[in-house]
């Protein structure tokens, strides 16, 4: 099933008719009725959603310019930083070459889910196009090498801190499929997406591959209060945490546990919010993708 449409924030309404964007928590709606508004208002412009890829080169066997099978090895692996502060937030500020992300972005474009200007949102539920699935195949590959070649093992992680010693944990990297939600999100300078948690109608264990323009995406806790009491701060004079984290082209961010249940995640790029060490970024046109699973239930 494929879903292409505007994305409401910043921009204004165009297809989902007034609903707020797609994930965002907002004015009291939960995401689950902002999600059914959003695709009632799909249907009325599309009509029902198929699952069909409309000839756009997601099909078996039409690998285009992303091929995973040209990956370089050791050029593009081992690069995994733990964030500081958020268990369960992995950065991998090299996963793909500067060529994959080429390969990839001209890949995306021959999909032609973009054609039309007000179009800067695409998501695909179930059988992912192939590309997706060789990226999926690429997060798992990197995420799984072994605790050796990262110099992860840390005696000092014991007990439930099991979870956050690896960038997903085995039982979501192993899962079957790994991945079975897409979604390109296509950003101008300006534009960018709210702080919000994806919905829990998705697993644990998300990915997120930046491609262009470099971005600082910031995190914050869901509940200040819990950050405090587990922090041992008192909350009543602590000022809100946000942790900044630079994302650059061709990195990839994977969020589990406490990163993606307890803090939302947000991308400001009005003036003044994307700055990292002091200095404002430049913008340019940012593509994201983000591979989800959806919870067996959904
Ligand atoms: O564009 C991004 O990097 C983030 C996208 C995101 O948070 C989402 O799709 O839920
Ligand atoms: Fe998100």
């Amino acid at each position: 099933m494929l879903e292409v449409f505007g994305r409401t924030w910043p921009r204004p309404a165009q297809l989902s008719g007034g609903a707020s964007g797609m994930e965002e928590e907002r004015g009291g709606r939960s995401g689950q009725e902002l999600e059914e508004e959003k695709r009632r208002a799909l249907e009325a412009v599309f009509g029902e959603s198929s699952d069909d890829d409309g000839g756009g080169g997601g099909g078996e066997g039409k690998l285009l310019s992303f091929d995973a099978s040209t990956r370089h090895h050791g050029q593009e692996e081992g690069s995994w930083e733990r964030v500081e502060g958020i268990r369960g937030l992995w950065l991998c500020r090299d996963f793909l070459s500067l060529e994959r992300q080429e390969g990839l972005l001209e890949t995306i474009e021959k999909e032609g889910w973009f054609s039309q200007r007000t179009h800067n949102q695409a998501m695909r539920f179930g059988d992912l196009p192939q590309w997706a699935t060789e990226l999926s195949n690429l997060i798992q590959e990197a995420a799984s090498l072994d605790d050796s070649d990262f110099g992860w093992f840390d005696e000092s992680i014991t007990g439930d801190q099991d979870y956050y010693i690896h960038p997903m944990p085995g039982h979501l990297l192993w899962r079957e499929p790994l991945f079975d939600q897409l979604i390109v999100n296509v950003y101008e300078p300006g534009e960018g997406i709210c702080a919000h948690v994806d919905l829990m109608r998705f697993e644990d264990g998300i990915a997120i591959v930046s491609l262009q323009s470099e971005c600082v995406m910031h995190f914050s806790p869901v509940e200040q209060r819990i950050l405090d009491a587990e922090l041992g701060k008192g909350h009543t004079d602590s000022s809100p945490t946000r942790i900044p984290v630079l994302l650059t082209p061709g990195s990839l961010v994977v969020m589990s546990g406490e990163a993606r249940y307890l803090w939302k995640h947000e991308i400001n790029r009005k003036p003044g919010f994307q700055v990292w060490k002091g200095e404002e970024l430049l913008q340019r046109k940012r593509t994201s993708i983000t591979l989800r699973k959806l919870c067996p239930s959904s």
